[in-house]
Parts: C-alpha cells; structure tokens; sequence
C-alpha cells in the first residue's frame, strides 16, 4: 500500500496569487476531488510555528485531568463544542464506541452576539480550558485554516462553472469545526471491530486535517482497497465531505476513510471541519447538473444537513453508554 493514489497538490501559485495559480489549483483540486476525494496540500501557507503551536496545545488539552476535561463536557450535544470523552461517539453506528477523546471548538463568539441571544442552530459559546496562552493558539488557527479553506473553495468554485467568490457568503459565518483528536494505541483488549475512528465519510464542505507523524489514517479507495494515508511533512490532508457532494451533485465524491491507531504509540491530529453557514442553501450548482444528471437532492438548509449527521453519530453512542 502507499499513497499512491492520493495527491500532492502544490497550493503555492493559489495562495501567494501568482497568475494562473487560481486557475492550476482549481484543475488539480476538482480532478482529485473527482476521483480520490483525498488529496495533500503543500505550499498551503499556514505558518509552520503556528502548526507547531497547534500540536503543543492538543497534547496540552488532553493531559489535563479527566476532572478538569469533564468540566468542560457541558451542553455538548446541542453546542458541539468542548470536550468529547473516549468512547464518547461512534462515527461508524454499527460498530462499538470510537478509541479517542476530542476537544472541538466552533466560531468564537461574544456572549451578547445577536446570533447566540436569538438562538441560532450552532451559535454558541466556546468551551476554554484554563491553560495559559491555549485560547489565543487555537483561535489563530482556527481563522488561518477558515482561511486556507475559503481560498480553496475559490478554486472549487471556479473548478464547477461557478464564479470564484460563489462560497465566500456561505462561509462567512461557518458552522466550522475545529477538532483536537487524542487517539490511544490500540488496546490489546478492544472490542471486535472497536477501532480509533470508525469508518466514515465527512459531513462538512472539505477538510483540512493535520496529522501528527504517527500516521494510521486509512482511506477507502473506490474499488473497495482500503490504502494507508501516510503523514507528508509539510502538508495538510484535505478531503471532500458529504455537503460538498449534495451541493456538487455528486460530481465530487466523499470518500469513506478510518483510523485504526495500531503503532503501539499515543496519536494526536487536528481536524478542521469546514460546513457552511447554517443558513446557507445547499443546493445543486448549475455547473453540476447535464442532460444526463439531473439534480438529485432537494435544496436544504446548512444547518438542516448538519444536525441530521451529528443527531446518528451520537445517538448511537449515547445508546452505547
Ligand atoms: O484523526 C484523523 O486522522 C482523522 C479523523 C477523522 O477522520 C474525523 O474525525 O473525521
Ligand atoms: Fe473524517
């Protein structure tokens, strides 16, 4: 197995706005998320002392105290955010609890914002462990990757016969997800098919996850071959999910991939869940209908689209406990 199959795409023309590098990028993206769905960014411009900030601040959060993690667990399933416990979800239902804890974190808002007050799907307040210096790292990445994402749906945009700004109002106030994952090894003891993340597709636009050097993501490749998705220094992973396929009208594919954290060593990623505004229509682009395909999902609201996702994920895991 290798990674043979998942590419390398070079984002430095598109985010340093060389001449044609929109162009380039939309034709590399749209290809891979044609057919792998899969795909590495390099290039991708997000500072590597930010990124080693990032790692810092996961191996952080979850050394804290379960005491101290469980405080933080409040509200969780109408907020998705703070603290998920190990064996907390299930992102395959018809397997055992996954082997991981999370900690999420979603667009940071005041207390007094209109949104919260009014009570919109997905606005609410962030969950902060007491660690000095840990909101600030997380929000700086929070916004740099929002903003590598948002540049690539440019390309996307520009890739489905859209114009190039066609997402920028849809992910201007995004249900995004950042996600701190801790994986441990794979006990000895795991239930029969109990692995770090069950197999799944994601829910969002796309995905921009940061693996740490430990690897064990596995990616199912279209004629059934389950393929090691290996960490690349340097780069990003970033993968279509189940909304951007909707919108696409399945001209891009989401591609079911796992963990399975068998290296005998701890295994941390960051995971960054990129959905559209919760009032956002997902519905088909113009450019992703023919004579051939005509569309094949009604329009539905963002944030319709994704409780109906995390609504299955939970409940079996709740059923589980
Ligand atoms: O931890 C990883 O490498 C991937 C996790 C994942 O696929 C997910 O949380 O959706
Ligand atoms: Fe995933």
């Amino acid at each position: 197995m290798g990674n043979a199959h998942i590419p390398i795409i070079d984002l430095g023309g598109l985010v340093g706005g060389a001449p044609g590098g929109l162009e380039q990028a939309a034709q590399k993206i749209g290809e891979a998320a044609r057919e792998a769905g899969f795909f590495y960014l390099k290039n991708h411009g997000i500072d590597a002392d930010l990124i080693a900030a990032i790692n810092v601040a996961a191996h952080a959060v979850f050394a804290l105290p379960d005491v101290d993690k469980l405080a933080l667990t409040k509200d969780f399933h109408t907020t998705n955010r703070g603290y998920v416990p190990m064996e907390g979800e299930n992102l395959d239902p018809s397997k055992p609890a996954d082997l991981k804890e999370a900690f999420n974190v979603g667009l940071e808002l005041a207390s007094d914002d209109p949104r919260i007050l009014a009570g919109e799907p997905f606005r609410a307040l962030n969950q902060w462990p007491h660690i000095p210096g840990w909101r600030d790292t997380v929000l700086k990445y929070f916004n740099a990757v929002w903003g590598l994402g948002r540049t690539i749906h440019r390309a996307i945009a520009l890739d489905l016969k859209a114009a190039p700004d066609f997402f920028e109002d849809k992910l201007d106030a995004p249900m995004a997800t950042l996600r701190l994952l801790h994986y441990p090894p794979q006990p000895a003891n795991a239930a029969a098919g109990q692995i770090g993340a069950g197999t799944h597709t994601d829910y969002g636009n796309i995905t921009i996850l940061l693996p740490d050097e430990v690897g064990g993501l596995e990616v199912r490749r279209r004629d059934g071959e389950w393929i090691q998705a290996p960490t690349v220094d340097g780069t990003f992973i970033c993968n279509i999910g189940d909304c951007l396929m909707r919108w696409t009208n399945d001209v891009y594919v989401s591609t079911p991939h796992r963990v399975v954290n068998d290296s005998g060593r701890e295994r941390y990623s960051i995971a960054f869940f990129l959905d559209p505004n919760p009032d956002a229509e997902v519905s088909c682009l113009p450019g992703c209908v023919s004579a051939d395909r005509a569309p094949r999902y009604a329009p539905v609201s963002g944030a319709e689209y994704l409780w109906s996702r995390l609504d299955a994920t939970y409940e079996q895991a709740k059923k589980g406990s």
